[in-house]
């Protein structure tokens, strides 16, 4: 193993693709002899010194550990260009945030965040539609968007489930998914689903007047069936598509990106399953690296969390992943582990927040997230009182309420779903 990776002084070229980490090295490893090991195996290195490894090779291609902070566990690394195959994902993480996060020379270690170079993202499209592309398609430009999650996640037949969505647009809904567990059951087929499902949604827009966008999941094994699926919806004359991203796995999002193109369809990011390697502060990926991700292959929105409902993610952290979703040049922001990012052509993605939301946290979202957010309420909708298109009913109210500065309480004397959510939700 070569020892010359710390280099302090080197300043990151503008082609350099750059990483943040936080190390933990193991007992008896100091810590710069961690990020070394870290370094090398992450790019062109072994346990040992190669002699395959020639000094030229060495020199043109080593990493730059150029940022050392032993107190507060962070390096950061710049990486050449040249290291990576720049249109692919899995390349990428498989340097970045594969065999390191296994070394034995660290307890822990955690990829916090990825720079991309310019170089990196001219191989990649970004949403197609976006955040301003999914305005234009709702027709809704000056409010949050309004979604629900048909529930039970799973056991509805195809009937019921449709009948549900339907009530929910009916009620004000501008959205309705499924759930993440929902694809093609016995009791629920997926071809039937959709095409009943986007029937009742062109009924339910012609009877309010709004825009009603169905976002059927059609997570699959990808070349067989996930891309049939697909070009089923395209054919229904659908919208959207939903992908569970983490499950369905990075390879099947870039494919998939390749073919929404043509089909014209917005793509809808479940996050599930991604808290298996987020969660733990102390080791694995960070959100913030799947957000970006995201967004570089071309998912127009995504869930970032909710801060108030009841996924885990502090508040501090999903702001971080509503920047990284909506903002054209992210700032670095040392205190959260956030490097610059400047996103050149790439279009907003829509963040989303749903999970353990209800219509009386409205107020709290639309101070948290702002105009730019899509709230989504399962349980919220569907275990209002009076029934799912009321619960929907109730959520537009509670919009309605906060864009005019009125309290919930005050506006629902004259609303009457609200006044019942209230009632329901609203701690007294
Ligand atoms: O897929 C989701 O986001 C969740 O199913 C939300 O459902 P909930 O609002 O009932 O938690
Ligand atoms: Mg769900």
């Amino acid at each position: 193993m070569r020892r010359d990776y710390i280099d302090t002084g080197y300043s990151p070229k503008d082609t350099d693709l750059i990483c943040e980490f936080h190390i933990e090295p193991s007992a008896g490893v100091n810590f710069e002899e961690a990020a070394t090991h870290m370094a090398g195996e992450s790019s062109i290195d072994s346990w040992t010194e190669i002699s395959t490894l020639s000094p030229e090779l060495a020199a043109r291609l080593k990493p730059h550990v150029f940022y050392v902070d032993e107190d507060a566990q962070t390096v950061r690394v710049a990486y050449s260009e040249e290291l990576f195959e720049l249109g692919s994902v899995p390349q990428v993480l498989s340097a970045v945030a594969g065999n390191i996060l296994s070394m034995k020379v660290v307890d822990n270690l955690r990829l916090q965040d990825i720079a991309f170079p310019g170089s990196m993202l001219n191989e990649f499209k970004g949403p197609k539609f976006g955040l301003p592309g999914i305005r234009e398609l709702t027709g809704v430009q000056d409010r949050p968007l309004i979604g629900t999650i048909v529930k039970p996640k799973v056991g509805l037949t195809s009937e019921k489930h449709a009948e549900v969505a339907y009530k929910s647009f009916a009620g004000g809904c501008d959205l309705v998914k499924d759930d993440e567990n929902l694809t093609d059951q016995k009791f629920n087929s997926f071809e039937k689903r959709a095409e009943l499902t986007l029937k009742l949604a062109e009924k339910a827009e012609s009877e309010t007047g709004e825009r009603k966008m169905y976002l059927c999941n059609i997570t699959a094994p990808t070349c067989k069936e996930m891309i049939r699926r697909m070009n089923i919806l395209k054919d229904l004359g659908a919208s959207y598509a939903m992908i569970d991203i983490v499950p369905a796995g990075w390879t099947a999002l870039q494919t998939l990106r390749e073919e929404a193109d043509d089909a014209e369809l917005a793509l809808h990011a479940h996050r599930c399953m991604h808290s298996a390697y987020t969660r733990n502060p102390r080791h694995g990926i960070s959100m913030l690296v799947v957000a970006k991700l995201c967004r570089l292959i071309g998912l127009d929105q995504l869930h970032i969390g909710t801060v108030v409902g009841k996924m885990h993610g502090e508040k501090h952290e999903v702001l971080s992943l509503r920047d990284e979703c909506v903002l054209d040049n992210v700032p670095a922001d040392e205190s959260q582990h956030v490097l610059a990012q400047d996103w050149g052509r790439l279009k907003p993605m829509f963040p989303v927040a749903s999970g353990g939301l209800a219509p009386t946290m409205i107020p709290d979202l639309y101070a948290i997230f702002g105009r730019d957010v899509i709230m989504q309420f399962g349980g919220g909708i569907h275990a209002h009182p009076m029934g799912t298109a009321a619960g929907a009913t109730a959520c537009r109210q509670a919009l309605e309420a906060t864009l005019e500065g009125v309290s919930l309480q005050e506006y629902a004397k004259n609303h009457r779903e609200l006044e019942v959510a209230v009632d329901k939700w609203l701690k007294k």
